[in-house]
């Protein structure tokens, strides 16, 4: 992602910085800003002191003279000082703020990008990085901008004030220290280089980092982690990316040695040099003991101002390259109307869409038409060249063996991936031009992977709040899923809390009741087309075939869509459709496939011999008995 050459220049990334610090959070910038009189004023007035003190007493100045000079200065150091941490402190809070604002922000983008780059292990190393950046906004993320602005600012003024009055003494000086410190920004700048063309490669073994250590305490991984020993590959997995983790670090701390080494050295020559010239002036009576101390203070102010300068400069680079991160990162294709090529093509196919919804509601016509799909980075397409139509309230079963492409079908036809070549059409409209969440609305899917939320189980079923709930609906979702049993047993029923991790009062529930529970979720969305990815695979034979008898019930009135790998589950769809290879290899009915004696017909023949030798094995049980 962070390429050589950033993505955006230097002036719009900080009108970006500032016009999102204005919209989230303006008072900061006035805080920032407010911050430059005091980085000018309170090094000023610390080399004037002791010069006033000095020169009072090598005058033999009135006590007065003395007391008023000190006193004055004093007191603005005091406020200053003041201010300085009154900043310090308002600063805090507004950071918190903008983190906030920040996090909230890159959260809803995630939830708003499109699922097919959300699926990209390149968006999650994104995701982690600009999350960090705004964990440390004030050094790596949005306020770093302004902060560097205002202390460049702060810093020019001093290095302005500082030239004028080392210019009095030799300007040999001043270019001595201007070029030394050139020196030392150009080693750190060549260190930060190397640091940004790396980063990627740390930040990927932080991502995995994290999975380990988040999966070993996690309880979805306890089970395995104890009975399949996992604990040895835990361990060793993580000490291998440690010691890769680690090797970075130590080759970064180790360039970073060596920059702070370059920067000793010159600091040394350098300050050598001019407070030796200070001595042999003094010594030679050129200057006074009063100018020899504020000369003394300005020398090293004035190097400070200098190297503060050119590292506002380097520093610049830094956050620039992050807010070209965190802006690729808010600008990642979003689901609603990114895919389209303009506004007006968009709104005039969200019309077309919204009439073809609108027309034929329930159920719908599905058609594929020449669908290819290619995950990012692979070669080979895991779908190819698929046509297919699905009549309004066809029930399709969709089978083939593990890896076949079943799931990245339905993934198409839910919209959650682009065709690579081809397209989707619902209702005659391309699946593309409706506005993606009038589209998802048209699905209700149960996917194999389970995913509960941290609230009840009412809430994890209709996704809405308890006044909004239609009671009738409910019941009958409840009853048609069979989750109406499993609630029955529970104390608190419908309220009870799920998924442990976050509620402590929480239950947990089987595999099969996960299932019964997105199952009833699903019916409950009234979707017109149903999507169910292996809905019985964690049930019970008796739960599982009280769904298959209920199946034309929990499908009336949509266009369903039935993945299964028992192939007897299939027999009461209208139309069974064999995946191998990514390609429709079989379709027709489950008669019109068993009397065509293909690679259907062998499978079932497979699980039917199975099915037969189980009820041959339980007949002669029985017998004995
Ligand atoms: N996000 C992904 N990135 C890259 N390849 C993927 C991704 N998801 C799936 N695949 C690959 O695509 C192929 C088809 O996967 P898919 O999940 O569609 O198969 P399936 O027929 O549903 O399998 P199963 O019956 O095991 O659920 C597999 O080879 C899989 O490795």
């Amino acid at each position: 992602m962070t390429k050589e050459k950033p993505k955006y220049g230097f002036m719009s990334n900080t009108l970006f910085a500032v016009s999102t610090l204005w919209h989230c959070d303006r008072s900061i910038l006035f805080y920032i800003f407010g911050n430059v009189p005091v980085i000018l004023l309170l090094p000023l007035c610390s080399v004037y002191l002791p010069k006033v003190i000095v020169s009072a007493i090598e005058d033999s100045k009135a006590p007065m003279y003395m007391v008023t000079g000190v006193l004055f200065i004093t007191l603005s150091m005091l406020i200053l000082s003041v201010l300085q941490q009154f900043i310090a402190a308002r600063m805090e809070l507004h950071h918190q703020k903008v983190m906030s604002y920040m996090k909230a922000t890159v959260s809803k983008k995630a939830m708003n990008v499109s699922y097919e780059v959300i699926d990209r292990p390149s968006t999650q190393v994104m995701f982690k990085k600009v999350f960090e950046m705004i964990q440390n906004g004030e050094e790596e993320g949005l306020q770093a901008m302004p902060i560097l602005f205002a202390t460049l600012l702060g810093n020019i003024l001093g290095f302005t004030v500082y030239t004028g009055i080392l210019s009095t003494l030799n300007p040999l000086i001043t270019v001595l220290i201007i070029a030394s410190t050139f020196i030392t920004f150009f080693v750190n700048k060549a260190i930060n280089k190397w640091v940004f063309k790396n980063r990627d490669n740390w930040l990927k073994l932080d991502v995995k980092l994290a999975y380990l250590t988040y999966k070993s305490g996690s309880f979805d991984c306890a089970k395995d982690i104890r009975l399949y020993h996992m604990k040895q590959w835990f361990g060793d997995v993580f000490k291998k990316f440690m010691a890769k983790r680690i090797k970075w670090t130590v080759t970064m701390q180790g360039l970073y040695y060596l920059g702070n080494g370059v920067e000793a050295l010159f600091v040394l020559l350098r300050d050598g040099f001019a407070y030796g010239y200070l001595i042999y002036l003094i010594w030679k009576n050129t200057i006074s003991v009063a100018d020899f101390v504020l000369y003394f203070g300005i020398i090293s102010g004035f190097s400070s101002w200098c190297m503060e300068i050119i590292k506002s400069f380097s520093k610049a680079n830094k956050i620039n390259f992050n807010l070209c991160d965190i802006r690729s990162y808010l600008e990642l294709q979003e689901d609603t109307t990114s895919t389209y090529e303009n506004k007006i093509r968009t709104s005039t196919l969200d019309e077309t869409a919204a009439s073809c919804v609108a027309s034929n509601p329930m159920p719908c016509q599905i058609e594929l038409e020449n669908v290819s799909y290619c995950y990012e980075g692979e070669d080979t397409p895991t779908l190819k060249n698929i046509n297919l139509l699905i009549k309004p309230g066809e029930k399709i079963a969709v089978v083939g063996a593990n890896g076949a492409g079943k799931t990245t079908f339905v993934k198409l036809v839910c919209g959650l991936y682009t065709p690579t070549t081809g397209t989707v059409k619902v209702n005659d409209c391309n699946s593309t031009a409706y506005d993606k969440q009038t589209y998802y609305n048209l699905f209700a899917p149960v996917f194999q992977d389970v995913r509960l939320l941290p609230m009840s189980i009412v809430k994890n079923i209709t996704l809405c709040d308890q006044d909004q709930v239609d009671e009738a609906r409910l019941l009958e979702c409840l009853s048609l899923s069979g989750m109406d049993e499993v609630v029955a047993k529970l104390p608190d029923g419908l309220d009870t809390l799920l998924v442990r991790d976050i509620n402590e009062k929480a239950i947990q529930l089987s595999g099969g009741e996960q299932q019964k529970l997105m199952l009833a979720r699903a019916l409950y969305k009234n979707a017109p087309i149903m999507i169910l990815d292996e809905p019985t695979a964690a049930l019970d034979p008796i739960a599982e075939n009280a769904m298959y008898l209920k199946y034309n019930e929990l499908t009336a009135h949509t266009t369903s869509i039935f993945i299964s790998h028992r192939l007897a589950s299939t027999r009461f769809c209208d139309r069974i459709i064999l995946i191998e290879n990514g390609e429709i290899v079989e379709i027709g009915s489950h008669e019109e496939l068993l009397a065509l004696g293909q690679k259907y017909a062998k499978m079932f023949e497979i699980q039917a011999q199975y099915y037969k030798e189980q009820e041959e094995e339980d007949e002669h049980e029985e017998s004995i008995c």
